[in-house]
């Protein structure tokens, strides 16, 4: 079966190769602006849901179609891609030493069935230092991820811990999509592309 990922994400696209999936990447090139709410989770998901059926209506309907987006949910705000390296900072120096809740809403869709989930992770950020926040945030990396921050990147080093999947935290939920999958009729283990 064909899948296709609706993002252009690296992350999301290393996740599924490392899951044993490999999907075909569409960008929807959607107007995430159109969306608003002031739920994290349900804008998470809304915004999945608007990715991936813009791409679906690209592909055959036989295609899986996966579309995810992810905010950091923080004291009552919420948190994409930083504006700028100015916001990245000022956002880690109320970050460090607290916790806020990455939400990643899944979207797949097979012909006209459609299933939305939103997973959620909290994170623990450790106390970083004026100076680790300022070096951070000149690497650039802070500035292209929700949240201002990586998990699996140089950002590692600064979540102390965190509260449920892993993965959802790098931009998508595996045993997430593989329960949506099921319920779409679709054993994960099917789509896996295992070179012999
Ligand atoms: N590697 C990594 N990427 C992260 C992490 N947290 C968030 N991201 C990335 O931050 C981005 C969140 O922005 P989104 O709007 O959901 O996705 P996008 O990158 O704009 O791509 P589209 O799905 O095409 O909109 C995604 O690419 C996530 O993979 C993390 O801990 N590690």
């Amino acid at each position: 079966m064909r899948v296709v990922l609706a993002s252009q994400s690296p992350a999301r696209l290393a996740t599924l190769r490392s899951a044993g999936i490999e999907p075909d990447v569409i960008v929807s090139g959607v107007d995430e602006d159109q969306i608003t709410t002031t739920d994290a989770g349900n804008l998470a998901a809304a915004l999945a849901q608007l990715k991936c059926r813009a791409v679906a209506a690209q592909v055959e309907p036989d295609a899986l179609v996966i579309g995810c987006d992810s905010v950091l949910a923080f004291e009552g705000e919420i948190f994409g891609k930083p504006e700028g390296p100015d916001e990245a900072v000022g956002r880690w120096r109320r970050m460090r030493g607290r916790s806020g809740v990455l939400h990643t809403g899944h979207c797949v869709r097979r012909g006209e069935d459609e299933l939305i989930e939103t997973a959620s992770t909290i994170v623990h950020f450790a106390d970083v230092t004026d100076d680790e926040i300022d070096a951070y945030v000149a690497t650039g990396e802070p500035l292209h991820v929700a949240g201002a921050f990586t998990i699996d990147g140089l950002g590692g080093a600064f979540i102390r811990g965190i509260e449920g999947d892993h993965h959802n935290v790098v931009g998508l939920s595996l045993p997430v999509l593989r329960d949506m999958a099921r319920d779409l009729g679709i054993p994960w283990t099917s789509l896996w592309t295992l070179s012999s």
